[in-house]
This record gives C-alpha cells, structure tokens and sequence, in this order.
C-alpha cells in the first residue's frame, strides 16, 4: 500500500469493468483534468475522449492474466501548455480475471527530446549525404575514428574498417608523430579547437591536400567509457586553394636550388615544433651536415657539378630522413635536419645512415663523376635551453668537432665537443 503511494509512477488497480478499486495521488493527478464530470471511479470512462480503445482492448483481452497494453501513448488535447502533460503513457496488465493494473507516466519531455533527437539525426544525415568536400569525423577520447559515415567515404575513399584506428590514418606514412597527434587533440581541449592543414592520403594512396580541424564535443562525460565519441574532426580537401597559394609558400620558405626547405623554412618549422615541446614535452634532436672539401668539387668540376652534388645531397637527406623531419639547407653546403619526437642516439645513428648512402653516392654530371664525404653534428633540445639559436649552437659545436677529427662522421654533443668548439 505504502508502495503505492510513493511510486514515482501513476498507479491505478481497477476491476474488469474499469471500475478503480486503488489509485494513488500521481495517477489522480494525470487522470482528473481527463474526467468529464470531476469524478475519478472508472478507468475507462476517464480514458473515454482521449483513448477509447483502452475499454475494447481489455474486453478483447480473454486470457485470464498478461501484459494487456505496454506503453501505449496518450496525446492529450490541449496539453503540453504551462507543463501541463501533453502525453502520457499507459501499460495494462491483468493480473487476474478480475482485476486490471494500469501504470501511468508523464512522458511529455522524453517523447519532445527523442523527437528533438530524431530531428538531429535527420539533420546531420542530411548535412552528410550533402556536403562534397567535407569528411565529418567522431574521434574517442584517444582520438580513435568513432564511426563510420558517407562523407568519410566520400571524402577518403576509406571503409568502415576504419573505425577503431587512430586518426593518423588519414596521413601518409611518416609525416607525423603520435605525439603530433595527440598534441591536437591537447589543444583542442585547452582552446576549443585545433587545426592542422597538410597532406593526408585517401584509402587507395592518393594524396591531397586537407585542412584538418579537431573540435572537443560538448558535455563529455569525463567518467565515459575511452570508446565514446569526444571529438569531431572535420577533413576537407582543400587542393585547390593550396595550389594557388603553393607559388607563394614556395618562394618564401623554399631553397631554389635543392627544393628542401630554406633557413627561413627551417627556423619557422623549428620554433613551432619547440612551441610544442614546451607545451607538451617530448624529445627533439637537430642534425647539422656540412659537405667535406666542398671548395675542391667547386674548384675542380665548375660550379655548376657543384650544384649537382648539393642537389644530390638534398636529395639523399630527403630519402633518408622520415617526412615529418624538416630537411633544410641552411646557406652554401650546410644543410639541417630537425627530427621531432626523437632521442640523440636515434638521431645520431639516422646521421650515420645517410653517412654511409652518401658514401656510396656517384653524382654524374656533363661527363664528370663525383664522389663526395659529409661531416654531422647532432645535438637534442633540452627544456633549459632558451631558443632554438641554443640548440642550433650545440649542433654546430658537435660539427665543428667532426670535422677536426677528420671529416666523413658523426658527432654527437656533449660537453666535451663545446670544449673543442671553443
Ligand atoms: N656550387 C655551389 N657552391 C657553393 C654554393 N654555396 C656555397 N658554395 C661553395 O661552397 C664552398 C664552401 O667552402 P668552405 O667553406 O671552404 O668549406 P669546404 O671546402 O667544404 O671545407 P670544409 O667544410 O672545411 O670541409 C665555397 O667554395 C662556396 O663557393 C652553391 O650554391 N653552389
């Protein structure tokens, strides 16, 4: 009885006529502004002018007990206003040949949200079947591809294999790090959004050329499960407009000659990887090359080989080294390489790879044939330093010690190669 009372539901127990025999308040309350006259003392004549076929449906139903209706809703005329209830929900069980149990419930404001999210999906399906150039993608808490939909498919050509795989996946191999992922997803939470523009790559390896931005979504429960959607990342392929804008960034950030970056390339690239090593730590080394007795190519071939040997270099460098560590030539025959989200040991034995290629490398030009040595000095950021100037100095400390010990290898910095720089 107590039970009732207090359940959070309207209650109401009627014999097979309809005739209520218990009710508590909430089932007063839901069923009185339906009575014609002000009195409450049959199910079915309350129910009369909104859901007639309550009474049909229990007179049809001869099973002596069982789930008469479940859920049926109610649309009660003129509800809805002053929070007032505008639908109501009603379950009916027999409980035995001559009693009825009805449950009653306000479900106004859940059929409004499920309609509010019906009407959500419509719209966003809409907007994804209709958007050209647009991947609109869920990432998880990692920054893993949610879900799959039609303009990921669209735009990338991918599956929904996909899902479950970071977001890298979208990169072509080697232009990024994990920490360079996560360092967007980082930014996005602390500012709102993030956003990335470069080259991504579509399932069947064609690359173009994408603006990629990263957005937290709102009211992600922080104790929710790492697979649940908390970001939205938005791909577009914006090849064109990076076309007209390429002649520019060419020119500026450029070496003519080689391709590879230029010093201001370089010293660009570098402060905003170090940016990012300040904010979010991780390892970062430099690798400096000077070519060996470059003078004598110059002075012996013409300064055109000359310009061979450096382009073959640039060229070697370009192969070596991953695609997401910046090649660039510094002026003359010195040329950097900054390596994100690595240690000095991994750095310095990368340099001796590109030693030994390079120590293998014949350069024809016009008739001559040019064998050439380098010499690497590799240093890595450390938080105490105040710029990139700072690792820059050491890098060129731990050069200036290979050359004194002979050209063709590489130094790593310690404190001893400053000692030999100064
Ligand atoms: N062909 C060509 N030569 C260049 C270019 N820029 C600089 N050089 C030459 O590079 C040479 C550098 O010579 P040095 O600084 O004496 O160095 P090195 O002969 O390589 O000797 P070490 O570095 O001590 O091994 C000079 O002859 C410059 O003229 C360029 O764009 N093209």
């Amino acid at each position: 009885m107590q039970f009732l009372y207090l359940a959070p539901v309207g209650l109401v127990q009627a014999q097979a006529d309809g005739a209520i025999t218990l009710s508590n308040p909430i089932s007063a309350q839901l069923l009185m502004p339906l009575s014609r006259d002000g009195c409450l003392d049959n199910l079915f004549t309350a129910l009369q002018d909104v859901a007639p076929e309550v009474r049909m449906l229990c007179s049809e139903f001869t099973a002596p007990r069982g789930r008469i209706c479940d859920g049926l809703h109610i649309h009660l005329h003129g509800g809805g206003r002053r929070n007032e209830p505008a639908i109501l929900s009603l379950s009916i069980v027999k409980l035995d040949p001559a009693r009825l149990m009805a449950v009653l419930q306000d479900v106004t404001l859940q059929v409004q949200r499920d309609r509010q999210l019906r009407q959500s999906d419509a719209w966003l399906n809409a907007l994804l079947a209709s958007v050209a150039d647009y991947a609109l993608v869920s990432l998880d808490r990692e920054g893993r591809v949610e879900q799959w939909n039609d303009s990921i498919g669209r735009v990338t050509g991918y599956t929904e294999a996909i899902v479950g795989q970071p977001y890298a996946v979208f990169e072509p191999e080697d232009t990024t790090t994990p920490e360079r992922a996560r360092d967007l997803l980082r930014e996005a939470d602390a500012s709102g959004w993030s956003v990335d523009e470069g080259l991504r790559m579509r399932a069947d390896g064609t690359p173009f050329w994408a603006s990629a931005m990263i957005t937290p979504l709102p009211d992600g429960d922080p104790g929710a499960p790492d697979t649940e959607p908390a970001y939205c990342l938005v791909l577009r392929d914006i090849t064109d407009r990076r076309a007209a804008s390429e002649g520019w960034r060419q020119a500026v950030f450029s070496d003519h000659l080689t391709g590879v970056a230029n010093r201001r390339g370089f010293f660009h690239a570098a402060e905003l990887e170090l940016g990012r090593a300040r904010r979010f730590p991780r390892p970062v080394a430099l690798a400096l090359f000077d070519l060996d007795h470059f003078k004598r190519v110059n002075d012996t071939h013409g300064h055109p080989v000359g310009d061979a040997v450096l382009r073959a270099f640039a060229e070697a460098l370009r192969t070596t080294f991953r695609a997401v560590d910046v090649v660039s030539r510094l002026g003359g025959e010195e040329f950097a390489v900054l390596l994100p989200s690595t240690e000095l040991a991994q750095a310095c034995s990368v340099a001796k790879r590109l030693l030994a290629a390079v120590e293998g490398l014949t350069v024809r030009v016009d008739g001559v044939a040019v064998t050439f040595t380098v010499s690497a000095g590799v240093a890595a950021w450390d938080a105490q330093m105040a710029g990139i100037d700072d690792l820059v100095k050491r890098a060129d400390a731990a050069l200036y010690a290979a050359k004194a010990a002979g050209r063709n290898r590489v130094e790593c910095w310690s404190s001893q190669s400053t000692d030999t720089a100064a």
